[in-house]
């Protein structure tokens, strides 16, 4: 690493350090009870911590960045050519400000990265608080300035904008930033005039998004349901973005569980090759010829006999595997088909002649080692090594692995290759990315790498997740479950008196299938997760179902006032006021969608974007609950005047929280 990114990095760090001080300093303030504008010490420390909170997903981001050598900032600067009609980003436009105001004022400073959060309230809508890393950095360059002079500095050096209406110098150097009330007006008219558009200035890359991989003959598990909602959503997100988004399956369909199935299926169907066996229960068949091969040592021998067989491309065994894979493959799309995901299926067996390649490569390159027969390759500072060829000279998953990062690179051209695989699967992957940078093949400046893990799925007693009846849990039978009590629900709440049959069925469908992968998403998927239908189900707090209400909610208020799209791009056209507090509130609040969709892509961590869809839902309430929309008479209930421009935000909100629905995979339905 050079000296440039080395003190570059430095810079960062002393930066989220700057952040935590700061914060630090604000809770000691409230604490002390120097409170500037009187309000209760208390409120005042919630809002610190919820800001704290976000301060540290920000630092988490920076420290990440750090990791992945800075190349994690995805949105550039947002010229009117990248998409003309895209959504601003405000965040990134109020740091673009104020890097240009720190160039004028600071010169000499050099690859400072300008952090602008946004903040509560009372502060106002955003704030900048990095005068006190920079401070810092000018005392290296021998300029002693105080946080709070380096703040006034830059707050006088803003360039003239249409952007910011008041800059405020704060606490030991903060600056609070309030968005102009013009500024708010006009985007909210764009997003109502234009759409929810992705946010411009985001720099197209070709991404291959390896999720879902499951195992033929084995059953798909609540494991690759995780891996199946998460990666589905990510693609979602990425594809809306504007990126080139190739949804790979990664089926295990080539491993040496083939030798008991074909051994076995030459005895239960001998004629396969002539005609497709009925084979009907794959579990049970993977079952049977299990316990043959654990037990019976003439089977093992000729399932042995069956993988040399199948992997010298004997037709008559490749008949057989072809149709174990198809009925797996069958049974897989019954679920894909359910939960609405679209994927592609590329398994091991894709790589079978690259493998070859790949071994001959890593040979040639010399970075194979002999190990008991094995040859196994290791990667710098890790303990575990790859077995890249086994002592009877079969390859494993190691291998498959090394071949197809290598071909996703090369042949495929991705510049972003994400892993979606559940976390015990995390040192396999380190390994892989770093042996693929050992052997030339990864160049980490160039293409991000990532294994996106996710916790173990656990059952309400908090242990390992098991049906009633049996070891595992068959996701036919979980999601056939989840219909189940999604209808009770429905009726519980008396929804089939209102609805049709038909829409009561489309309610259910949305509810299911929606509290399932909702609460998948809701939770830091680092975690493990507790899953309980009761509490997927619930009608309050950050739910599938709570927001799935609210959502028709707000769609039925127009239509019970019967508005058209003419009237509201009227009011649009006419100019939207948002003249009230909370009206504003809700506004500001739903320009953040860019930014919140952009961060997502650093981490690719998903629950904020359910805060963000939960946030909405919380302050569309406050504004509801006391700004009029349609007015009607006490006695007559009939309506007697229509707020437009309120109708106009109620339209806003929920096409905003659509489209947050829509990355999130879930189906919204028009009445509930
Ligand atoms: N490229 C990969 N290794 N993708 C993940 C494959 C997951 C594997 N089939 C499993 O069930 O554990």
């Amino acid at each position: 690493m050079d000296s440039a990114k080395i003190q570059q990095l430095g810079e960062r760090a002393a930066k989220a350090e700057a952040e935590i001080m700061a914060l630090m300093q604000q809770l000691t303030m409230l604490k002390s009870g120097v409170s500037g504008n009187g309000v209760e010490v208390n409120e005042e420390a919630e809002k610190l911590m919820a800001e704290n909170a976000k301060l540290n997903y920000r630092i988490n981001i920076m420290k990440r960045a750090l990791e992945d050598n800075g190349s994690q900032r995805s949105a550039k600067k947002c010229t009117p050519q990248s998409d003309p009609n895209g959504m601003v980003n405000i965040l990134l436009k109020l740091e673009e400000l104020f890097g240009q105001a720190i160039e004028q004022a600071f010169p000499d400073v050099k690859g400072f990265q300008v952090v602008v959060v946004p903040t509560t309230p009372n502060f106002g809508d955003y704030q900048f608080n990095g005068a006190m890393s920079l401070s810092k950095l000018l005392r290296t360059l021998g300029k002693s300035l105080n946080p709070r002079e380096v703040a006034g500095v830059i707050k006088e050096s803003v360039p003239s904008n249409s952007v910011i209406d008041t800059l405020e110098l704060a606490g030991p150097g903060y600056i609070n930033i309030r968005l102009k009330a013009s500024f708010v007006q006009e985007q909210l008219g764009l997003l109502l005039t234009r759409g929810v558009r992705p946010p411009c200035g985001v720099e197209k890359k070709r991404v291959i998004v390896d999720f879902s991989s499951p195992n033929i003959a084995k059953e798909m598990h609540v494991g690759h349901l995780r891996s199946t909602i998460i990666g589905d959503s990510i693609c979602r997100l990425l594809e809306f973005l504007g990126h080139d988004v190739v949804r790979m399956n990664h089926v295990g369909d080539w491993g040496t569980q083939f030798g008991m199935l074909l051994a076995h299926l030459e005895d239960r169907f001998p004629n396969f090759a002539e005609e497709t066996p009925p084979i009907g229960d794959l579990q049970s068949f993977y079952k049977e010829s299990k316990i043959r091969f654990d037990s019976d040592a003439d089977f093992k021998k000729r399932a042995y006999a069956c993988v040399v067989k199948l992997q010298s491309h004997d037709p008559v065994y490749i008949k057989g595997w072809q149709a174990i894979c198809d009925v797996s493959r069958r049974e897989f799309q019954k679920i894909y088909d359910r939960l609405d995901i679209k994927i592609k299926e590329r398994g091991e067996s894709f790589y079978q002649d690259l493998m070859k390649k790949t071994v001959a490569l890593l040979e040639e390159a010399g970075v194979l080692k002999e190990d008991d027969g094995r040859k196994v390759m290791f990667a710098p500072g890790i303990a575990v090594p790859l077995t890249i060829v086994k002592s009877d000279g079969g390859y494993t998953y190691d291998t498959s692995d090394m071949a197809a990062i290598r071909q996703r690179i090369h042949d495929e051209k991705a510049d972003w290759v994400i892993y979606v695989v559940d976390l015990g699967q995390a040192g396999h992957f380190e390994t892989i990315f770093a042996c693929a940078e050992v052997a030339g093949w990864l160049d980490r400046k160039k293409t991000r790498v990532e294994h996106v893990g996710f916790g173990v799925v656990l059952g309400e007693d908090k242990k390992k997740f098991k049906s009633r009846s049996s070891e595992t849990v068959r996701l036919v039978d979980l999601l056939d479950e989840g219909l189940r009590r999604a209808k009770e629900k429905l009726i519980e709440k008396e929804r089939d008196k209102i609805l049709t049959p038909e829409e009561l069925e489309s309610a259910q469908n949305a509810v299911a299938y929606g509290c399932v992968k909702y609460s998948d998403l809701a939770h830091n998927r680092n975690g493990d997760y507790v899953f309980s239908f009761d509490k997927m189900l619930e009608d309050k707090g950050n739910t599938a179902v709570y927001l799935l209400y609210a959502y028709t909610r707000i769609r039925s208020i127009a239509r019970t006032a019967n508005i058209t799209d003419e009237q509201i791009k009227k009011a649009v056209a006419d100019g939207i006021p948002l003249g009230h507090e909370k009206e504003m509130k809700l506004a500001k609040l739903l320009l953040r969608f860019p930014e919140t969709i952009v961060r997502l892509t650093v981490d690719l961590f998903l629950h904020p974007l359910c805060e963000y869809l939960y946030e909405v839902s919380t302050v569309f309430t406050e504004f509801y609950d006391v700004c009029y929309c349609v007015e009607k008479d006490r006695t007559t209930g009939q309506i007697v005047h229509i707020n437009m421009d309120r109708m106009a935000l109620c339209e806003a909100t929920a096409n905003v929280m659509a489209q947050c629905f829509s990355l999130l995979g879930l189906k919204t339905v028009q009445k509930m």
